[in-house]
């Protein structure tokens, strides 16, 4: 991958014509954007428009990835960032015959290997623990879990190193509302109390509130990178749900203008269909 110039104050993740084959797909194409470090970025848009592929080029697990792409002012992937950037995939990687605390344990010792650290590793199973709310389900065992409290195991993981950089794939599927807005409220406190950047993804709009910038992504493209206000101000729109399908109703009209292809209402209300409305999740 090309790398050219990283200013000192560049943002945490830096895209230039950034572009991912899958298959004999191009899954994403031509993308530039850049995440604003010690802020909460949301990345919405219908299933299948490229999420979870941006999200793991950012991460370095992606194949086939071309242009710029820079985390924390190293290429992606660069070997000097795993202990800097944390990934929450969507399926909980834990190990359910294990505790939570013995999970916690086993990943820290990944991390920081040796007795000499061992007091250290104690020290941050324990605030991971906490900070996702399980301390009181510390020692049950993680095949004894619900869905939601395993996918916070998961996020505990991921906080063990005190990443720079929080990825997080869909977090908040199959969470109640109270467990939604508690796990809200901590990336907030992560970004403003460590200076964590967080790039979240999520198909349910109301969370695009939630954000302090948006990428709204669509077919593989960037259909709009702004803050939820000034988004709803552009499309004058009461929330972020309607500002995206007027932004889709712009592009699909634009595309039918130049291509003469199906009719844009059809292919709005396609659009539209795959967005998941506010408060509400799909299940798959
Ligand atoms: N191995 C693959 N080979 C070819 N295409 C793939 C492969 N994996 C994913 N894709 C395609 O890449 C596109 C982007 O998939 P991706 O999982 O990134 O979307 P997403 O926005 O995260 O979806 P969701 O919200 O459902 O998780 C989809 O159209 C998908 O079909």
């Amino acid at each position: 991958m090309m790398n050219s110039l990283r200013a000192a104050n560049a943002g945490a993740v830096e895209a230039r014509a950034l572009t991912v084959v899958r298959g004999d797909r191009t899954v994403l194409s031509d993308l530039g954007f850049t995440v604003e470090p010690g802020r909460i970025t949301g990345l919405l848009g219908p299933s299948g428009c490229g999420k979870s592929t941006l999200m793991r080029a950012v991460v370095g697990t992606q194949a086939k990835v071309s242009g710029t792409l820079d985390v924390l002012g190293r290429p992606a992937g660069h070997p000097s960032l795993r202990a800097r950037v944390g990934y929450v995939t969507q399926a909980p990687s834990v190990y359910t015959d294990l505790t939570v605390r013995q999970n916690l344990d086993y990943f820290a010792a990944v991390l920081r290997p040796g007795r000499g650290h061992r007091a250290a590793r104690e020290e941050a199973v324990t605030r991971a623990i906490g900070d996702v709310d399980l301390t009181r389900r510390a020692d049950a065992l993680a095949g004894t879990l619900s869905g939601g409290q395993l996918s916070r195991v998961s996020l505990a993981v991921a906080l063990l190193g005190t990443p720079e950089l929080l990825v997080l794939d869909e977090p908040t599927v199959g969470l109640d509302p109270v467990l939604r807005r508690d796990l809200w409220n901590l990336f907030h406190s992560l970004a403003a109390d460590r200076g964590t950047t967080i790039l979240v993804s999520s198909h349910v709009m109301d969370e695009a509130e939630r954000c302090h910038r948006l990428l709204l992504m669509r077919e593989g493209g960037i259909l709009a990178d702004d803050t939820p206000d000034a988004l709803r101000t552009r499309t004058g729109s009461a929330t972020v749900e309607e500002a995206f399908l007027r932004l889709v109703e712009e592009a699909v009209t634009t595309e039918a203008v130049t291509t003469e292809a199906a009719p844009a209402t059809a292919a709005h209300r396609a659009a539209a269909d795959e967005v998941t409305p506010a408060g509400q999740e799909t299940t798959r």
